[in-house]
């Protein structure tokens, strides 16, 4: 593994920024000899929409694992609602709704049914509360018309949807959810964007991991970016993402000579889909364009770029020695 920066940081210090629904510190978990969380110190703020962001294998199923008590961190500190994990578990899981791997739901059993089930095991739910509950955490997923229909016959979304509704038959402080738009259609997936900006409305601090970056962008509030274990960055989305350098987008059809000829000038340079970005720290953009003219490469448009998610992950991954895959 590369050795990693010390992750960039946005919005207040700790001492004075708000409440913590949930934090790490020191956070670690090993598999023989797979690190698969490397000391994680890790701020979800209250009220906020937290994107925990990484490719494929980077931690995040196994951070949010230790948040919740699942697994037994190797070392490292966890705080969840203000309790210590796992010790605490039995204080603060009440206040939590989580949707982490695929719900056991019974396949012939309605969506209703399934719930009721659910509802049943709520220690915070009466029996004579548990149907209304039901019924409300249905409406709330837009399900309260397929609630009567068997779990077999559903679609992937509304498997989702039936387990998010699961984890909010009562009100929770916070609500954390792993990759809940896998394997979604857009419908599905705007499905769950709209129940997340609605809790979000309501208060309830949500987690919610991802490698989905357009995702994550249009939904969250807040970002923890995750690379191999390791947490990169974090903070206010609109503030890391100010914090970020300017660049130039310049479409060529010779994109491989684009970037030798800008590296070869000292340049920060990577190829995108019609050419190339060049971060302008060190030249202005007169100059990026002089430079591939100078070297011959066809330059057919050249733009300012709005910096990105994309262009921010890039940068935090860009020394792994496998690239990560991004999907946006
Ligand atoms: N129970 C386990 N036993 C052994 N290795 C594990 C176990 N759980 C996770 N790992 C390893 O730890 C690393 C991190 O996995 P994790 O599932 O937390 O990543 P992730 O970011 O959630 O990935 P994905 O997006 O694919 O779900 C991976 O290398 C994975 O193979």
């Amino acid at each position: 593994m590369t050795a990693q920066a010390e992750p960039v940081v946005a919005g207040p210090s700790q001492q004075e920024g708000p409440a913590l629904a949930a934090r790490t510190r020191g956070l670690r978990k090993t598999y023989g000899r797979t690190v698969a969380v490397d000391h994680v110190d890790l701020d979800v703020p209250e009220g906020a929409v937290l994107g925990m962001l990484g490719p494929n294998g980077s931690g995040k199923t196994t951070t949010i694992r230790m948040l919740l008590g699942l697994v037994q961190p190797t070392e490292g500190e966890v705080e969840l609602l203000g309790h210590a994990m796992p010790e605490r578990a039995a204080d603060a899981l009440p206040d939590v709704g989580a949707l982490v791997e695929g719900p056991g739901f019974h396949p012939f059993l309605s969506g209703r049914e399934n719930l009721l089930r659910l509802g049943a095991a709520e220690p915070r739910l009466t029996a004579g509360q548990i149907s209304a509950a039901v019924d409300d955490a249905l409406e709330r997923v837009g399900l309260s018309r397929a609630g009567g229909r068997r779990y077999r016959g559903y679609s992937l979304g509304m498997k989702q949807r039936l387990g998010l509704a699961g984890a909010l038959l009562v009100p929770r402080r916070l609500v954390v959810l792993d990759e809940p738009t896998n394997g979604l259609d857009p419908a599905g997936t705007r499905e769950i964007r709209s129940v997340i900006a609605d809790l979000h409305r309501e208060g309830v601090t949500v987690l919610v991991s991802s490698h989905l970056l357009a995702e994550v962008e249009a939904t969250c509030t807040h970002v923890a970016v995750l690379n191999e274990g390791t947490l990169v960055a974090q903070g206010d989305l609109t503030e890391l993402l100010e914090s970020e350098s300017p660049g130039l987008e310049v479409s060529t059809t010779d994109a491989s000579a684009a970037v030798a000829a800008l590296r070869a000038a000292h340049l920060n340079a990577r190829p995108t889909p019609d050419g190339v970005r060049v971060e302008l720290t060190r030249a202005a953009a007169p100059d990026v364009i002089a430079t591939l003219v100078g070297a011959g490469v066809p330059v057919h448009e050249a733009r300012r770029s709005r910096t990105g998610l994309e262009d921010l992950f890039a940068r935090l991954t860009q020394d792994s020695e496998e690239a990560p895959t991004w999907t946006s």
